[in-house]
This record gives C-alpha cells, sequence and structure tokens, in this order.
C-alpha cells in the first residue's frame, strides 16, 4: 500500500478563466469548485470546448487561473511539480531508449538509485503488463502498449496524483475497453489520486469514483454524480442496472450541453421525429 495515501488531495475554488482570442477577451471557465480526495478517482467530463483540459492545465501548474485558488494539500499549485505526474492523449516516450530506460528516466533524475530504479520499474511494468517488453524501443510496441509505458513512466516518479487528459482518445474502441480495465487494476494496486478527463461517458464510469459534469462554456459544474459500483470493476459491469442508468443520467446531461456548446444553432425539433441523438451520436461526446 502507498504510505502518501493521506496525501493527494486537490482543490480547487472558485476558479475562472479568461482568454484572449482573435482580440477577444472571453470567459472560458466560470466559477468551478472541485475536489479530488486522497486515493480517489475522480473524472470531468464535458462538451467540446468547456475547459477540461484548461482545468487540467491549472491543476498540473502549466497555467495560472485568472482568479481563485488551486491547491495540492493545502498548498497554493503555483507551478509544475514532480508530485503532480501528467499523461496525455500523446505518447512521449523518448524512442531512442528501450522501455525500461523510458521508465527508469524520471528516476534517474531524482537522483534513484540504479537497483532501486531497475527494480521499481520492473514491478511497474509487471503491473502493467509490459514486463516481456522491457527491453524493446518504443517504435515496436502499439498505441496501447506506448500509453501504458507512459503511465509507467509517471507512475515511477512517485506522483501523488496523477493528472490525466484523454489519455486513451488516440486508441481504438477494443484497446481502449483493454486500457481502461489496466488502468482500474493498477490503480486498485497504487491507490494514487486521479483527475481524469475523457469525452467517454462509459469510461468515466467505469473508472471513477464520483463524476463531474461540466456546462458548455463558460465552462461551468452542472453536476457531481458518485459512482456507487463495486471495486474491483469488470467489463461484465458496464451491462449491469447501475451502469445503465448512470450512463442515461450523464449522456442527458452532456447531450443538453453539448447542443448549447453548438451555440443553440441545432433546433433537435427542426430534425422531425425521426431524427435521434443515439447511443453512436452523442454518446461519447
Ligand atoms: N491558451 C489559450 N488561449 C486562448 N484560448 C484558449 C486557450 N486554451 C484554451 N482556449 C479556449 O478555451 C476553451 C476551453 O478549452 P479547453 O481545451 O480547456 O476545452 P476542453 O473542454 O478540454 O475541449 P476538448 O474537449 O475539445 O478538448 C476553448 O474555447 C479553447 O479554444
Amino acid at each position: 500500500m502507498n504510505s502518501t495515501l493521506q496525501q493527494g488531495r486537490l482543490e480547487l475554488n472558485n476558479i475562472q478563466v479568461q482568454f484572449t482570442q482573435d482580440g477577444h477577451r472571453f470567459q472560458a471557465v466560470s466559477n468551478v469548485n472541485l475536489h479530488v480526495e486522497p486515493g480517489e478517482f475522480v473524472s470531468v467530463v464535458g462538451p467540446s470546448g468547456c475547459g477540461k483540459s484548461t482545468l487540467l492545465n491549472i491543476v498540473a501548474g502549466f497555467l495560472s487561473p485568472s482568479e481563485g485558488i488551486a491547491t495540492m494539500d493545502g498548498k497554493v499549485i503555483k507551478g509544475p511539480n514532480a508530485e503532480r505526474g501528467v499523461v496525455f492523449q500523446q505518447y512521449s516516450l523518448f524512442p531512442w531508449l528501450r522501455v525500461r530506460e523510458n521508465v527508469e528516466f524520471g528516476m534517474k533524475l531524482q537522483g534513484v538509485g540504479r537497483a532501486e530504479r531497475e527494480s521499481k520499474a520492473r514491478t511497474l511494468l509487471g503491473l502493467a503488463g509490459l514486463l516481456p517488453f522491457e527491453n524493446h524501443y518504443p517504435d515496436q510496441l502499439s498505441g496501447g502498449m506506448k500509453q501504458r509505458v507512459g503511465i509507467v513512466r509517471t507512475l515511477a516518479t512517485s506522483p501523488r496524483v496523477l493528472l490525466m487528459d484523454e489519455p486513451f482518445g488516440a486508441l481504438d474502441s477494443q484497446t481502449r475497453v483493454v486500457m481502461q480495465e489496466i488502468l482500474t487494476h493498477m490503480w486498485q494496486q497504487w491507490k494514487i489520486s486521479v483527475l481524469f478527463i475523457t469525452h467517454d461517458i462509459e469510461e468515466a464510469i467505469f473508472l471513477s469514483d464520483r463524476v463531474y459534469v461540466m456546462t458548455a462554456r463558460p465552462g461551468r459544474i452542472k453536476a457531481e454524480i458518485p459512482i456507487d459500483l463495486p471495486r474491483p470493476r469488470n467489463a461484465a459491469m458496464t451491462a449491469s442496472p447501475v451502469f445503465t442508468a448512470l450512463h442515461r443520467q450523464l449522456k442527458s446531461l452532456i447531450r443538453e450541453e453539448s447542443l448549447a456548446a453548438m451555440g443553440g444553432e441545432i433546433d433537435p425539433g427542426s430534425f422531425g421525429s425521426n431524427w435521434h441523438l443515439g447511443e453512436e451520436g452523442m454518446g461519447a461526446l
């Protein structure tokens, strides 16, 4: 069990973000309050452009809010720090390093000795099912494997919080489902706090303890939904009545906002009675 379990609490208080685009200042995020408790898995979903990545960038320390305060364990976040590890959609592995060397890279910078680096890297690679590939180069791996190495590499530096921005967005749907199972398994072992950004409602339900739903731009928190599914989670749960009800609830909340995000240009009534925003349509928005 991770000894830092009681740490890794994130809190965003009254966050406002304004950006300038084409000479116009606009409100991107408005009055956002959210928190992640130590060891909790929290997702943020919402329509495109509502400010999900902006919130993650604030927590990562890449961006300062125009107003409001972001804290980790009670301390104001002022910039990037290894205690907050970030995993993006694009794999950012060093192509000239082997898999285990990639995983050891951050630990080496932290001054961790060779034997400890190797042992930790091998343990984490084992958890991610990647030990047989420790001596491969990144371009010998599939997309899903590369992204697993990216997650392992971030975990190797012992962050207290893992920040993930659409980490499986570039993967095909089958690989994505397998990756969700691997991530939930690893998280269960590691018990680190996670803030996870996704467009995918099923993914958010499957992985999370709580899901925040954002409104269309300017993004505010529209709803906070606890996910009362037992752990460990498995693929069969996605067919359970609880899962299905949560899916319906979240889909309906996001659908309203996705329509609003389209600027009111689309009036669903104008499509006639045969027009539906079905599972395949808005489900993943
Ligand atoms: N640095 C910036 N300068 C100006 N505008 C920005 C900047 N970063 C983001 N924006 C704008 O702020 C809004 C929120 O962007 P953000 O990327 O956070 O949304 P998102 O919810 O993550 O979107 P998506 O789901 O499409 O990735 C968007 O309209 C975006 O174009």
